[in-house]
């Protein structure tokens, strides 16, 4: 997966969200995008999922050019966990993941034993026929990632996918996303403004700001390398300043 020298301004907007952003990450792995506020990390990924169109630059989304031609087989091949949850809460937890395998056309019998065992993997079995709305924050999260690998990816995005979770939830999707990445090689790339959990997960990272990389490589490379650092927020600090973000 790569970008190259991606720029983006949204319609109407004054101010460019991406200014010339390239990085790769290698297939296979867990990678982490950072950046304060505002860096445009959401965006990026946006772009990436070919959900939003960049200005100007390239995009290699598993080894296809996102283009046109590409974008259904690598649609096909991709999950996505967006930052926001994206489920109906007045359904169920089976029917909104029903409606979620139908989209990607699996129906009957396998659908439903996919959707039981993941709920049952997610700690979810008991609230399987609970309407969603009802949900804490940590058991929607896990709901809305069982949406993204119902049709077995190969990629996996997830947006902030422990923000606003409880440390028993953070706990179980980290774990899991571990064994996912090892047991079935899936490549992950995912975002996060904690940078302790940054680094025990991710085998690469790329620090962006202002629409730009800032830093690239394995955490505890780049801890190693910058003396007077001893964690990745450090290293963060030390490249972004301490600045406040809008
Ligand atoms: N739909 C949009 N229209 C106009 N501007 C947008 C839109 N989406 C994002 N932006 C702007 O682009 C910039 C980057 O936003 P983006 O959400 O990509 O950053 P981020 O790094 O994910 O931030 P955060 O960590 O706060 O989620 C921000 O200044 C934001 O206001």
């Amino acid at each position: 997966m790569a970008v190259q020298d991606l720029h983006k301004t949204y319609p109407g907007s004054l101010e460019t969200t991406l200014r010339g952003l390239s990085f790769r990450f290698h297939e296979g792995k867990i990678a982490g995008l950072l950046g304060p506020n505002g860096a445009g990390k959401t965006t990026t990924i946006s772009i990436l999922c070919g959900l939003v169109k960049a200005g100007s630059g390239s995009v290699e989304v598993m080894g296809l050019t996102q283009d046109a031609v590409h974008r259904e087989k690598i649609k096909s091949a991709l999950g996505v966990v967006p930052q926001q949850i994206a489920l109906f809460p007045q359904l169920t937890a089976y029917e909104n993941l029903e409606y979620f395998g139908n989209l990607y056309g699996f129906k009957g019998p396998g659908l439903k034993s996919q959707i039981l065992s993941l709920l049952e993997q997610f700690g979810l079995e008991k609230a399987a026929h609970k309407e969603t709305g009802k949900f804490s924050g940590g058991m929607k999260r896990r709901t809305n990632i069982i949406a993204a690998i119902l049709h077995r990816p190969r990629l996996l995005i997830l947006d902030e996918p422990t923000a606003g979770v409880d440390v028993q939830s953070r706990t179980m999707i980290l774990q899991f996303l571990k064994d996912y990445n090892r047991a079935e090689g899936v490549s992950i790339l995912y975002t996060s403004h904690l940078l302790e959990e940054a680094q025990h997960l991710c085998e690469e990272v790329v620090i962006m700001d202002e629409g730009k990389q800032v830093l690239q490589g394995n955490p505890q490379t780049l801890v190693s390398a910058n003396p007077g650092c001893r964690h990745l927020e450090d290293v963060f600090l030390h490249y972004t300043g301490h600045a406040l973000r809008d």
